[in-house]
């Protein structure tokens, strides 16, 4: 039967990448999408900004929305704290079973829980189901018309602080004009346009990243 994307970019990384290197499966995953096939990852040119911004923020306790096949997800973890941990949310089953191998394959299984469902039902169950406070970090990479209910809803659930920082993929493309509309709007939030380029392409697209005021 014939493979999927995900499941080939997976076949990749086991055939490129050193197990328990996750920067080998972040670099093997950007030579599989510049050389055989284009992904959704953030690719290694807006992931270089995530990773300022995850070093600048240096997180205990992440939120990202869209695991897809957990690049991000690993390039994240790799930089966080002893003790830290990252939350991500994958609608698509067969996009999370992918995530899972590559996140194992990059040996941070420990730092990372995956759950398979959709944000607007987990969102409102994470302090409750997780012991979740609030997060230091949230990286918004899931469906676009998405950003704008889910971060409202993350304000009702208690789920931000003062000081806790936003960072959304793709808010030029595919764009997500509801959600810059509302937060470069808000006095909730203080924002700021990371410029970049759509992953593996020279079309332009950018990181928007908000600090929660309170
Ligand atoms: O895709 C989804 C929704 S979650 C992924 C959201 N992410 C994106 O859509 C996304 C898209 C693009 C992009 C795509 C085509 C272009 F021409 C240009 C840009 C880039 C990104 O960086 C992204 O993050 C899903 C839902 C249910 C399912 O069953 C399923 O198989 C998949
Ligand atoms: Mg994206």
């Amino acid at each position: 039967t014939q493979s999927t994307r995900p499941q080939r970019m997976l076949a990749a990384v086991h055939n490129n990448a050193t197990r328990g290197d996750p920067r080998s499966v972040v670099k093997a995953i950007d030579q599989f999408c510049r050389q055989k096939e284009w992904a959704m990852n953030i690719g290694d040119e807006k992931g270089c900004i995530l990773d300022s911004v995850v070093s600048e923020v240096n997180p205990a306790m992440v939120l990202e929305l869209g695991t897809y096949c957990g690049y991000s997800t690993v390039r994240i973890a790799s930089q966080l704290p002893p003790h830290a941990k990252i939350i991500t949310l994958e609608f698509n089953p067969q996009n999370a079973a992918v995530a899972r191998q590559i996140i194992a394959w990059a040996g941070l299984g420990e730092k990372i829980k995956l759950i398979e469902g959709s944000s607007g039902d987990w969102i409102p169950k994470l302090k409750e189901q997780f012991g979740v406070d609030t997060f230091d970090l949230v990286f918004l990479d899931h469906w676009k018309d998405r950003y704008l209910p889910d971060t409202k809803l993350m304000e009702e659930c208690g789920l931000l602080r003062k000081g806790s920082i936003l960072l959304a993929d793709n808010v030029i493309c595919p764009g997500t004009p509801e959600y810059l509309e509302y937060i470069r709007n808000s006095p909730r939030y203080k924002s700021q346009y990371f410029k970049s380029h759509l992953e593996y392409t020279r079309v332009e697209d950018g990181l928007e990243k908000s600090i929660f005021l309170g």
